[in-house]
């Protein structure tokens, strides 16, 4: 039973049991996870001196610029994760392919792979608002021994085996799933050391904050306009109040604790929206579902989408069940 204040690393040693092939290396992967995020919050904490602020110079696969703290986040996350042996294979959004770890005995012997969003939100780095890291972690499918192939990352969200976030912002917090509920584990700073802070999260079924970037409006599908007009409506209850901060990893945090739906529908500009099913929708969908949330691209579950790209988008709702399941109404 998860104990209020009780630190992120006796945590995971509690609940190792927890997982099915529980060998130990699935607690060491998050333990990795967690030390990697320190030292980013650490540069994040910075952001706004000279030297961690602004482009890198460099345009990822997706078409954006790379900021700064774009690649140092994903350099650290991949450093640790590579120098653990416990990683066959990392899938990042700031790099074009997948990265085939081959241990240090270059046996392949390692069995999960992880995909990273290592800082989401860029848009807000330089304007000090909070960002965050997204990853998933899957068991490979290929044989132990053999280098990884696509394979082992194009699998469906629902074959994840732990999830998780960390949000930077007015304080550092991990927040991840292994299928038994989700946790959230605030850090202090003080000491380096992350504290149960948020047990057994729980995703409110209704809530009456809806967040989506209102400024696209007009090339939104019909079914979008419709619901936001629903949203905005004097009635029972309404209008919802629309908060966006334009961090997915913040905005769905937020609405994790007080109740409320997010969507980065498809567009006129963008037919399947922005946001990338591997690792942001799916991560995310993890989380929330395992908090009693809903997770869709409007009308399947994100979890049962098969996976044909690295980096593909997919619409995304995402938050309280009954507000998913109304905004899925609309798309009909
Ligand atoms: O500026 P827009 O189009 O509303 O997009 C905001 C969305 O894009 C993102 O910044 C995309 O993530 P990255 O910053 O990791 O590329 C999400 O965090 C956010 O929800
Ligand atoms: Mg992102
Ligand atoms: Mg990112």
């Amino acid at each position: 039973m998860a104990k209020k204040n009780q630190t992120l690393g006796e945590f995971i040693i509690e609940n190792q049991a927890d997982f099915q092939y529980s060998s130990g290396e699935l607690s060491r992967l998050i333990n990795s996870i967690r030390l990697a995020a320190k030292v980013v919050n650490h540069e994040v904490n910075k952001a706004g001196l000279v030297d961690i602020t602004g482009a890198a110079g460099e345009v990822n696969i997706q078409g954006e610029d790379q900021q700064k703290l774009d690649v140092y986040a994903n350099d650290k996350f991949i450093q640790t994760l590579t120098n653990r042996e416990i990683v066959c294979g990392i899938a990042s959004e700031e790099n074009d392919d997948f990265i085939t770890i081959c241990g240090q005995k270059e046996d392949h012997n390692n069995k999960y792979v992880v995909l990273i969003d290592p800082l989401d939100g860029s848009s807000n780095i330089d304007v000090n608002v909070s960002v965050g890291t997204i990853f998933s972690i899957y068991r490979r499918v290929t044989p132990m021994g053999s280098p990884v192939t696509i394979d082992d990352f194009l699998q469906e969200g629902n074959q994840q085996v732990a999830a998780g976030y960390v949000v930077y912002g007015t304080s550092t917090m991990l927040v991840y799933t292994t299928g038994h509920g989700v946790n959230g584990f605030t850090l202090n700073p003080a000491i380096g050391t992350y504290y149960l802070s948020h047990p057994n999260m729980q995703f409110p079924e209704d809530g009456n904050i809806y967040s989506i970037n209102e400024g696209n409006y007009n090339h939104f599908p019909q079914g979008v306009k419709d619901y936001i007009k629903y949203c905005q409506n004097q009635e029972d209850g309404r209008p919802y109040t629309a908060r966006y901060i334009g961090s997915l990893v913040s905005d769905i945090h937020r609405n994790m604790i007080k109740g409320g739906i997010y969507i980065y529908p498809k567009s006129s500009t963008s037919s399947n929206g922005k946001l990338r099913l591997l690792y942001e929708c799916n991560p995310m969908a993890f989380i929330v579902e395992q908090a009693g949330g809903k997770a869709s691209d409007g009308h399947q579950r994100i979890m049962d989408l098969k996976p044909t790209e690295l980096h593909q988008r997919v619409p995304f709702f995402c938050g309280s069940k009954n507000m998913v399941e109304k905004a899925e109404e609309f798309m009909k």
